[in-house]
């Protein structure tokens, strides 16, 4: 075996409910994370040294030296294994990149399985997620997909029963916010306010919603406690968030950190309403039309690979 495959999910953060700042930087979160239809694919193929190549949409925008996500999981995987990191990662990108819908997170959790199954290490899943984890909060999601719930910084996962399939409409923006900058945004303006931050707590409506697949009642119950900052950082969300609303969306929130708008739609044709009063408004640069709940990363068998990197 020269090379593998592995096919990643994006997410959407269906509850983000942010609470204090803890020691170490990151803030008490619980997230209900929900994998949607829009893909990543990552190849590693052996190789004289550790390379990356990006394709897709936005490309130029994803660094290809060693602090590319999917880069520093191949590094880390090879110390852990103690195995010669020498391969080439070919990231095709169908998760907009820096859109808060956890492309970088993807690759580096497609990274650690393509690798694991490339170098024959048999790490078991759940280590492979721990060791997600260093990289990143939303890594070990990337990995387990479906709809589920994070505790802790966002990597603590415990499932969401959850039944029917859910249509969603995302509006991507021109450029992409930054997640720090977007944190560092919801404390200041908290600050200011002067209102004490509740401990996070999951939405019992939203839990209901999802064990009883009742698409409006999730439209209703979709929270974001990131949105009013990025809007403060990206005032143009405001407008697309009402277009899509405007447009027959059951419910509309901006995806994790943003500047990705998520709606969720009664069905199939009610999603490509959505997307077209969207496309109609002006509102945002483009827009993608999906569904959850999907799988987290998985090995593509050879037989089904489109084309070699
Ligand atoms: C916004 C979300 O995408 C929602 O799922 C995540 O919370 C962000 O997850 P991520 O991109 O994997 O973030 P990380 O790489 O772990 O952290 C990047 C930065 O985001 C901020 N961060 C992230 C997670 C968290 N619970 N609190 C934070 O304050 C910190 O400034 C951190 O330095
Ligand atoms: N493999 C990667 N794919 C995309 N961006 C990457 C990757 N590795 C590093 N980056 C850097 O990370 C930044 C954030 O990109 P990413 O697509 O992960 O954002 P995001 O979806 O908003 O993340 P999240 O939702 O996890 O906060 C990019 O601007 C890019 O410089």
């Amino acid at each position: 075996m020269n090379s593998v495959t592995v096919q990643v999910p994006a997410k959407v953060n269906l509850q983000l409910a942010v609470g204090a700042v803890r020691p170490d930087g990151y803030h008490e979160l619980v997230s209900v994370f929900h994998a949607v239809s829009l893909y990543d694919e990552v190849t590693v193929t052996r190789a004289d040294e550790l390379v990356v190549t990006v394709e897709g949409e936005n490309a130029d925008d994803v660094p290809v030296d060693r602090s590319n996500l999917a880069a520093r999981a191949v590094a880390l995987l090879a110390d852990r294994l103690g195995q010669s990191p020498d391969v080439h990662v070919h990231l095709r990108k169908g998760i907009p990149v820096a859109g808060g819908m956890a492309g970088g997170s993807a690759d580096a959790a497609a990274a650690l399985v393509a690798c694991d199954t490339l170098w024959r290490g048999n790490t078991p899943r759940d280590m492979l997620r721990r060791l997600g984890a260093e990289l990143g909060s939303d890594v070990p999601f990337s990995d387990l997909g479906g709809t589920a719930i994070g505790t802790g910084r966002g990597e603590r996962l415990a499932a969401v029963p959850t039944v029917g399939v859910y249509h969603w409409v995302f509006a991507l923006a021109d450029g992409g916010l930054s997640t720090p900058a977007v944190y560092g945004e919801c404390d200041r303006l908290r600050e200011a306010a002067g209102t004490p931050v509740p401990d996070p707590a999951p939405s019992e409506s939203l839990i209901a919603a999802l064990r009883a697949g009742d698409v409006p009642a999730l439209g209703a119950t979709l929270t974001n406690d990131l949105q009013d900052a990025a809007i403060s950082l990206r005032p143009s969300l405001r407008a697309t968030l009402d277009a899509g609303l405007a447009g027959g969306a059951l419910g509309g929130i901006v995806s994790g950190s943003g500047p990705t708008c998520a709606f969720l739609a009664a069905d199939e044709a009610g999603a490509r309403t959505v997307a077209r009063a969207l496309a109609a408004s002006g509102t945002c640069r483009t827009t993608r039309v999906a569904f959850g709940q999907v799988g987290g990363a998985r090995v593509v068998p050879q037989r089904l690979r489109s084309t070699a990197p």
